[in-house]
């Protein structure tokens, strides 16, 4: 059967980055998705971001909504304290596939649990079946137009404590407008825009934090 691009892309990780070593993994999707075939990982100017926020957070539990090819998993993970934990949705399960075998190669299975399922079935769980009680931070990067429900049904969990971090990506594009006129609109979050570039193009976008003030 013919490979999907996600397939290439995890084949090419496999031949040329270096087993146990995030940072290659990271750099080696990166050379192929700029110089072969795009693909919707967060990339490395926004990756830069996402760094410099983590570094500042320190966060202990976080959650990753739209796994995909594990790119931003395998990213945050290499960021984080041994004993930090990463829990990032996947509801394709061709792509979870894909991630499993990207963040395993990368050795950071240890700090990452892909699962398996809806945002919307899952974040419901979180506190029962997965032991979280508040998440430190929440990265933002599925379907668009999830990007507000999903941030209400946080709240309405309970998930959220004071100083809780959410980063979306793409709130310039594709967008995400809805969530940005709530989210700039609630005064129980602090937000700060950070201007970039679609990854791999010459593309405006940008990245919102969002700081839950309690
Ligand atoms: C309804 C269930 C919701 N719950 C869900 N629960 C679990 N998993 C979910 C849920 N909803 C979606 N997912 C998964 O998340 C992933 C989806 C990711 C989506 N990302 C984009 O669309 C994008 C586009 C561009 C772009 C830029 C320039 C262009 F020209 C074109 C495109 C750039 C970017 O950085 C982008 O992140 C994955 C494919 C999909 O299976
Ligand atoms: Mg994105």
């Amino acid at each position: 059967m013919a490979q999907s691009k996600e397939e290439r892309i995890l084949n090419f990780v496999l031949q040329n980055a270096v087993r146990g070593d995030p940072q290659s993994v990271v750099d080696t999707i990166d050379k192929y998705c700029s110089q072969k075939e795009w693909a919707m990982n967060v990339g490395a100017e926004k990756g830069l971001i996402l760094d410099k926020i983590l570094e500042e957070t320190k966060p202990s539990v976080l959650l990753e909504l739209g796994t995909y090819c594990g790119y931003s998993a395998v990213r945050i993970a290499r960021l984080l304290k041994p004993s930090a934990r990463l829990l990032t949705i996947e509801f394709n399960p061709d792509f979870a596939a894909i991630a499993r075998q990207m963040i395993e190669f990368a050795g950071v299975q240890d700090k990452v649990k892909i699962v398996e399922g809806s945002s919307e079935t899952i974040i419901p769980q979180l506190k029962k079946k997965h032991e979280v009680d508040t998440l430190d931070f929440v990265f933002l990067d599925h379907w668009k137009d999830r990007y507000l429900p999903d941030t209400i049904l946080l709240l309405d969990q309970g998930l959220l404590r004071k100083g809780s971090v959410i980063l979306a990506d793409n709130v310039i594009f594709p967008g995400a407008p809805e969530f940005i006129k709530y989210i700039r609109n609630n005064n129980r979050f602090e937000c700060t825009n950070y201007p970039s570039y679609v990854e791999y193009m010459k593309v405006k976008d940008a990245m919102e934090k969002a700081v839950f003030v309690g």
